[in-house]
């Protein structure tokens, strides 16, 4: 019986050790992922966050002037630990917004699925907002508030953008992905978002002239660090140098 008792405990002792190492070895190899949330004044930028980060929809509207949010999930058994700049989309704020780029990895600019001119403003606006401040960062469009398109509810004489649209202002932006979703509807949606924003900043293939600092291999080598390494911070950027990247002008 003894034995028994003391063969049970030593499983146990063991499987409570290889989690611990688990999870050492998870703190050792995670990963800083900083996303900036840009478009249209009440395009549904903060309502995406509040939905990821805390799995609330906010009823009430309330204009943003900056907002961080941070959440963590797992990518390939490595933790992604995200931090979340929401910014005012109101042109009132067009000179501190800048404040909120250097560093970043990916920004997305976001429109509203059922008010066309917001996916004008992505042409005229927002890309050379982007490019100005960061040059060669990771950009996905998103399209928010997609229930819109079939709700009937839409006003507009254009009608709701399609998603051909949304696609054809992607690709004419240069964006590494085209995405749509809805905070109202669909936590899932909203979820593979963010998930997919972090996944572009560690997959995308280098561009040309770019420099090392951009490169998927720089990406890559800092995924594919060994299991436990003592002398590595328990949090690296997913860009080495990178925050020379984006700039305050
Ligand atoms: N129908 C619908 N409405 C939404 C959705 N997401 C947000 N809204 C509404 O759109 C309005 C603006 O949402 P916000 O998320 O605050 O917009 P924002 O882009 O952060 O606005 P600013 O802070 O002014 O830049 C609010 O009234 C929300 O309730 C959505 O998925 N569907």
């Amino acid at each position: 019986m003894l034995t028994c008792i003391a063969t049970w405990w030593k499983a146990g002792e063991r499987s409570r050790r290889q989690s611990r190492q688990g999870a050492a070895a998870m703190k050792a190899q995670s990963m800083c992922c900083k996303i900036v949330v840009v478009g249209d004044s009440e395009c549904g930028k903060t309502s995406l966050l509040h939905v990821f980060a805390k799995d609330s929809y906010p009823e009430k509207y309330v204009p943003t002037v900056f907002e961080s949010y941070s959440s963590s999930f797992d990518i390939e058994r490595r933790r992604v630990e995200l931090s979340m700049w929401d910014t005012a989309g109101s042109s009132y704020y067009d000179y501190v917004r800048p404040l909120s780029y250097p560093d970043s990895d990916a920004v997305l600019i976001c429109f509203d699925i059922g008010r066309p001119e917001t996916l004008d403003s992505v042409l005229k606006k927002w890309q050379a907002e982007v490019q100005e401040f960061c040059p060669s960062i990771t950009v996905l469009l998103v399209g928010c508030k997609a229930e819109l398109r079939s709700s009937g509810e839409v006003q507009d004489d254009r009608g709701p953008v399609t998603y051909e649209q949304g696609v054809g202002v992607s690709r004419r932006i240069g964006a590494a992905a085209y995405m749509e979703c809805s905070a109202k509807t669909s936590k899932l949606g909203v979820r593979d978002l963010f998930r997919m924003a972090a996944l572009a900043t560690v997959n995308l293939p280098e561009k040309p002239g770019k420099g090392a600092r951009h490169s998927l291999q720089s990406a890559r080598q800092a995924l594919q660090l060994p299991a436990v390494q003592e002398d590595i911070p328990a949090c690296i950027p997913l860009r080495q140098g990178k925050a020379k990247s984006c700039t305050i002008m």
